[in-house]
């Protein structure tokens, strides 16, 4: 069955929704995600660049700790700077970046002082070393300073107690920084979510093997793969499985015991030999089967033990563009991260289209003079036509509802992963 307006369908075995909306299927695999509570490693800082953060970090400490000097000079206070002329301060002593020793700044006095020194206390001044002029352990002073300045306060870049990072944040090199500068040697994050890829179909050729009669060589191992990689999970392996029910079975269950996730391509539709939706509710339970969204209508979702199955479709666009909408947020969901923010931008070109699915058409995007962005739909969007992917940044999302879409009206765009 499949209606416009969803449904459930039956069979000897279970009973799962039919035909719903891309929203409801994210949905469901987002509820599904979510009893998933992520594993986490302790790693050290030197480790985790890229990987994302499993707790929140709050500062543990002021940084910089103390007041310091942002510049090479003479520490003074402020109310001894001269208004007119120049004034003569008495040099007490030199504190160098790292030295301990606290000397007291009085009226009438001055510190030498470099980069990252502590502020002695008693000044609240940096005089720049080029602004002055120094006899012997007289220290003159010209009018123009300005009290108060080239002074780093404690805590200027995080006060003890701030909020740094939250769950979720991907570690960048600034923010293994950060994480330096509280003193923290590990860190915990998230350990990546282990996938396993099952292409299936008798008519698909290993690479470096010659194409018999009817077959097409595996490109789906190699986008899937990617694709999961680019999210942050771990690729276990790749297995390629015969339109065989037998073979499928032992691979799917196999699958699903050693990984978090199983991600397989091609036997989801009407054909003979699509057997996976039967298999999947003899082996584990099916949440959905069949997706109001073009490409990628016969997508399967449903679970075998703990690891979700996601059955995306063969067709190489259609297998990466429900990986896009509908595996993407759930490996998303499962790191902590916060999904992509939505894009808009203006069609370059009229789309005219004539059924009731939600569409991902490939598109390049382009930002123009006025800083408006406009995006340009490409003309093939044929399934099976992976060059569109190849050559598009974006794909444009349409809604179920939207018909003519004259050049000009603003549409929302989900910019595809780098290199994707
Ligand atoms: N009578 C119907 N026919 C079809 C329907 C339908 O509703 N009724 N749906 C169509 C839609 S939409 C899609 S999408 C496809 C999906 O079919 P399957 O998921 O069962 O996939 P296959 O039939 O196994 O393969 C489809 C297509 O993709 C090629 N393919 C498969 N695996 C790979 C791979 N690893 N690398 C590259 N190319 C692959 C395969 O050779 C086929 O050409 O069904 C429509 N039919
Ligand atoms: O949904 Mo199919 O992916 O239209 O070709």
């Amino acid at each position: 069955m499949s209606s416009s307006q969803g449904g459930t369908e039956s069979t000897e075995t279970s009973r799962f929704a039919t035909g719903i909306s891309v929203d409801d299927a994210r949905e469901r695999i987002l509820r599904r995600a979510g009893g998933c509570p992520p594993r986490t490693a302790q790693l050290t800082l030197g480790q985790a660049r890229g990987r994302i953060l499993a707790v929140a970090v709050h500062a543990p400490l002021s940084v910089p700790p103390f007041a310091n000097s942002a510049m090479d000079g003479f520490a003074v206070r402020g109310s001894d700077l001269p208004g007119l002329g120049e004034r003569a301060l008495h040099l007490r002593g030199t504190r160098l970046a790292g030295d301990g020793s606290p000397i007291c700044v009085e009226p009438g006095e001055c510190v030498r002082v470099t980069t990252g020194a502590p502020v002695p206390p008693g000044a609240d001044t940096i005089v720049i070393k080029e602004n002055v002029r120094v006899d012997g352990d007289t220290v003159w002073i010209a009018a123009g300073e300005t009290a108060g300045s080239h002074v780093r306060p404690a805590g200027e870049d995080y006060l003890v107690g701030d909020l740094a990072f939250a769950p979720g944040t991907v570690l960048t090199p600034a923010r293994l920084g950060v994480l330096a500068s509280f003193g923290m040697s590990h860190v915990e994050v998230v350990e990546p979510v282990r996938a396993i890829v099952l292409t299936t179909g008798d008519e698909i050729a290993a690479a470096g093997f010659p194409l018999g009669h009817g077959q097409i060589y595996n490109s789906n191992q190699f986008t899937l793969s990617a694709l999961l990689e680019q999210a942050g999970a771990q690729v276990l392996r790749h297995q390629h499985v015969r339109d065989d029910p037998e073979a499928l079975r032992v691979a799917l269950r196999n699958a699903a015991a050693e990984a978090d996730i199983v991600i397989s391509s091609g036997g989801v539709s009407a054909g003979e030999a699509d057997f996976l939706p039967r298999l999947l509710q003899q082996v584990g339970t099916v949440d959905f089967w069949k997706v109001r969204m073009k490409p990628g209508m016969p997508m399967l979702f449903g679970s075998v033990g703990e690891a979700l199955v996601f059955a995306l479709p063969g067709n190489p666009v259609s297998s990466m563009a429900t990986f896009l909408a509908l595996v993407r947020p759930a490996l998303d969901a499962l790191a902590g991260r916060p999904p992509p923010r939505p894009w808009h931008a203006r069609l370059s070109r009229a789309i005219v289209k004539n059924h009731r699915r939600a569409e991902f058409q490939r598109a390049r995007w382009e930002s123009r003079g006025d800083g408006s962005v406009w995006v340009t739909p490409f003309l093939r969007q044929g399934s099976g036509v992976l060059r569109s992917v190849a050559e598009a940044d974006c794909l444009i999302v349409l809604s179920e509802s939207d018909e003519h879409l004259p050049e000009g009206s603003c549409v929302p765009i989900l910019p595809l992963p780098e290199n994707c």
